[in-house]
């Protein structure tokens, strides 16, 4: 388990003193894919340095498999090191360096015999999907083969956790597809922990189990990906939600405003709000059989998670008032779906 206790950093420049991480305490489980999500300045990038002590803290603890890795040596870090493998958005490749030789480069460093490297590197090359480019430069390949590439140099010394900052940020979004499957595969075939931070809600989404959202320096709302997504509380979380709900908008208040403004005044406006299992349910159908109404679906997203889908749909019930309200009452008590009046007949 990875436990991250009170840590703090504060940078000092021009004598103004600025906490990009600011008293953060965190468990992540061992082989779980955890993500931290923020906007841009949140402290995402600080933090996770902070996990392999790319950046020092000013206060706290790092633990990691109950090896305390803020009180450690230069000497001892090195070493520690080796069990946390990281990757970046813009990769940091060697560039003089064949895709075989930039992979090759943290075993030479940890003075693993040249023989067992080249089996390593093979395997490594194997298991990234890079066979065939072994020979290759950096410059000769594309995004995503410049990411296998720093996977593949991650995961050389064998680590138990794998550090992901912005990992898929440069990325065209079928590459990032590709990647977020290729560390599913690793944490899966590995075990290996995944610690990843990102801006793109669509990542959280893919493949994480769990999350935490980061606003100035803190965290703001964790837990599971789908009970984080389908009940923000935070403003914060609510905007990313939007933007993946309706990336076109990240004001669900203003497009509701639109809606009710815009769609004639017939019946009841509802929100269904499926989350988990209940997005498998064919309500829509059911409720049409069992009540003389009409439905009109005016707007609505589902979408799937690691652990279920989440989504709202905004409908219209038209019909007379009795039947409306047995179909509220219908959803209410028979399904897990939640519904909520957003305005009713004139
Ligand atoms: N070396 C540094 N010296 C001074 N301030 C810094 C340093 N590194 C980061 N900061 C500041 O700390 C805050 C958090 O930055 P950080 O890069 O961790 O955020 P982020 O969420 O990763 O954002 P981004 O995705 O834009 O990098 C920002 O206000 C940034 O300007």
């Amino acid at each position: 388990m990875i436990s991250i206790k009170g840590l703090r950093k504060v940078y000092t420049s021009d004598n103004k003193k600025l906490t990009a991480v600011d008293d953060l305490t965190l468990d992540i489980e061992n082989g779980e894919i955890f993500g931290v999500i923020g906007y841009s300045g949140a402290g995402k990038s600080t933090f996770v340095r902070l996990l392999n002590r790319l950046e020092e803290p000013t206060e706290g603890n790092v633990i990691i498999d109950k090896q305390e890795i803020t009180s450690l040596t230069k000497n001892e870090l090195r070493s520690a090191r080796k069990e946390i493998g990281m990757i970046f958005q813009h990769f940091n490749l060697l560039w003089s360096r064949t895709v075989e030789d930039n992979i090759s480069f943290p075993l030479e460093i940890a003075g693993v015999s040249k023989e067992k490297r080249v089996k390593i590197v093979q395997e490594l090359i194997d298991l990234v999907g890079l066979s065939g480019r072994e020979k290759a430069y950096p410059s000769q390949l594309s995004g995503g083969q410049k990411q296998r590439v720093g996977i593949a140099r991650a995961l050389a010394n064998n680590p138990k956790v794998l550090l992901c900052d912005e990992a898929t940020s440069a990325l065209d979004p079928e590459t990032t597809n590709a990647i977020l499957d290729l560390l599913v595969d690793i944490n899966q075939k590995l075990g290996l922990t995944v610690i990843l931070i990102t801006h793109e809600m669509n990542v959280i989404r893919k493949i994480c189990n769990r999350v935490a959202v980061m606003e100035k320096g803190k965290i703001v709302e964790k837990g599971d990906v789908l009970d984080v997504f389908s009940h923000p509380k935070q403003p914060v979380t609510k905007k990313f939600v939007a933007q993946l709900m309706d990336p076109g908008s990240e004001d669900e208040t203003e497009d509701i405003e639109n809606l009710l403004h815009n769609v004639n005044h017939d019946g009841v406006l509802l929100r269904l709000r499926f989350i988990g299992e209940s997005t498998n349910q064919t309500l829509i159908s059911q409720l049409a059989k069992k009540f003389p109404i009409d439905i009109n679906i005016l707007q609505g997203k589902i979408t799937q998670t690691q652990t279920g889908g989440f989504g709202t749909l905004i409908t219209q019930f038209i019909g007379n008032e009795k039947d409306i309200s047995n179909a509220i009452e219908f959803i209410h008590h028979e399904t897990s779906v939640e519904v909520e009046v957003i305005r009713n007949a004139d």
